[in-house]
């Protein structure tokens, strides 16, 4: 079909109608559009920034491999999705290319960071824990282990659905809320354990199987969208600011001009959907109502060599409870990830801050970051400069989608709702804060905009989709 499907200055361009346009290329949005390209659609992407990956892009500065957002991944088990798209697009073929991340995490505690937390082994063993947490994470893993349907994908059917992490972790030793799970849901996602749902922490942790498994990709965490951007048709810098549906047809509307499909995904952060698109439904637009996200912000630090620990074998990564110090969330040595990240025998750290210093330092200006971050961050990693010449900070203010209980109860419905002409994908479709949240998300939007296009299928997707409230 030849239609208009652009308008600059009033001049309308003869070119050929996409089926669908995916707005925003993060990992959802290229998996969306590569899903769609295999079922023979044609497709094109907005993307507003100049270039692709969203929180999963990775900067190539001081010589160094630098991952902005997302750092490592599960092993196959733990991100079925994402291994999927890794061996669709040939990205396993070298093993060497996604290596695991060796001695992947610690906690710091009592003067010094203790190893194999996130090992089912390590923590029952040690990691910080004392021997009465110890024991009472054994009673946790199996009260997990008999809560029915604790599933990531599907984090509402869980019957501990409308429990916080903190409601959770009442019941047992204060060490494994403040030395494990407040450390991790705070420095890995942002979230206040008060308010944020227990199922998809639990499920997410149960279906990832343990730190031992983590891997990167050796060329950058943005290997996957760099690799599925060049199979597709991908605009860079093109913000889009309405979306609208008229007529059987949708208008993607940006300051360089109009694009009219047959459909759209909006493979943007909820809230920047919301924004974009006039829901009507009514499943929907509660659902992305209720779908909050927590900003983050990461500090990335290139040194002449790397920093030497206090004690032991370096971890990757470390994690600060709130208890040993406020203000630093987690520390991570990116160098350990593989040689090439950081060539020529430096160093390259990250500085993550807690909650609270994320919110007091993502106003402030890039030197102050970095410098009250680096003050902190001295006492675990000796040496480290307090004013780090070679240092750049990233900034998010959607960083991971926080899923409430509200958000949880609503989420039956919003996957429940009729197929229609625009649809959503992203980390929060499923509130799954990972990029298997997004990769998931990709298979379902594109079934559902086939579906869409195609009435015959219409029903027996909607049957296949309507997922049970
Ligand atoms: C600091 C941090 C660390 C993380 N660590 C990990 C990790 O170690 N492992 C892991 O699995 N996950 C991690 N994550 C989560 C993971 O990065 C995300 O879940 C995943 O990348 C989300 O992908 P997405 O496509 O849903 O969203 P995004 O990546 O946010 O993609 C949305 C895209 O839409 C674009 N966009 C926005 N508005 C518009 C507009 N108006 N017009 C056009 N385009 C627009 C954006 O620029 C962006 O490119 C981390 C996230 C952060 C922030």
């Amino acid at each position: 079909m030849t239609r208009p499907i652009a308008e600059r200055g009033g001049l309308a361009l003869d070119v050929p109608l996409p089926d669908v346009v995916v707005v925003g290329a993060g990992l959802a949005g290229l998996a969306t559009a590569h899903a769609l390209a295999q079922q023979g659609r044609t497709v094109r992407v907005l993307e507003a920034a100049g270039a692709v990956g969203g929180r999963m892009r990775t900067v190539r500065e001081h010589g160094c491999l630098i991952d902005t957002g997302a750092a490592t991944f599960p092993g196959r088990g733990g991100h079925p999705a994402i291994w999927r798209l890794v061996a669709a697009l040939g990205l396993d073929r070298d093993p060497a290319s996604v290596p695991p991340v060796r001695d992947a995490l610690a906690v710091w505690r009592g003067g010094r960071a203790r190893p194999n937390a996130g090992r089912p082994l390590g923590l029952v063993t040690g990691a910080g824990l004392s021997p009465r947490a110890r024991l009472d994470l054994v009673r946790l893993r199996a009260r997990l282990a008999r809560v029915d349907e604790l599933d990531p994908d599907h984090p509402e059917r869980a019957r501990i659905a409308e429990e916080t992490l903190a409601d959770l972790l009442r019941p047992y030793h204060p060490d494994l809320y403040d030395y494990l799970v407040h450390p991790m849901a705070a420095g890995f996602f942002g979230w206040d354990p008060r308010r944020s749902a227990a199922a998809p922490f639990a499920a997410h942790l149960a279906a990832c199987g343990g730190s031992h498994t983590w891997r990167a990709h050796r060329d950058g965490m943005d290997a996957l969208a760099r690799a599925l951007a060049s199979r597709l048709d991908v605009t860079t810098d093109h913000p889009v600011t309405r979306v609208t549906c008229d007529g059987g047809l949708v208008q993607v509307e940006s300051p360089r001009g109009t694009v009219t499909a047959r459909a759209a995904v909006l493979a943007v952060p909820a809230p920047v959907a919301a924004g974009l698109y006039d829901e009507r439904r009514p499943a929907a637009r509660e659902f992305l109502a209720a779908c909050g996200y927590t900003p983050m912000l990461r500090v990335s630090v290139v040194l002449d060599r790397p920093p030497v620990p206090r004690a032991g074998r370096p971890s990757y990564a470390t994690l600060i409870p709130e208890a040993e110090d406020s203000l630093l969330g987690v520390i991570t040595l990116e160098h350990l990830k593989h040689p090439g990240r950081a060539p020529g025998g430096r160093g390259l750290v990250t500085l993550v801050p807690s909650p609270r210093g994320c919110r007091e330092l993502l106003g402030a200006p890039d030197r102050a970051v970095v410098q009250r971050l680096a003050a902190r961050a001295a006492r675990f990693l000796p040496g480290l400069p307090a004013d780090p010449p070679r240092a750049l900070v990233h900034r998010f203010r959607y960083g991971l989608p926080e899923a409430t209980p509200r958000a949880l109860k609503l989420r039956g419905a919003f996957a429940a709702r009729p197929v229609g002409a625009v649809e959503y994908a992203g980390d929060w479709v499923s509130l799954r804060p990972c990029a298997e949240g997004a990769a998931a998300s990709a298979a379902l939007a594109a079934e559902r905009i086939g579906a869409h296009l195609s009435p015959e299928r219409r029903a027996a997707a909607g049957s296949r989709s309507g997922e049970r409230r």
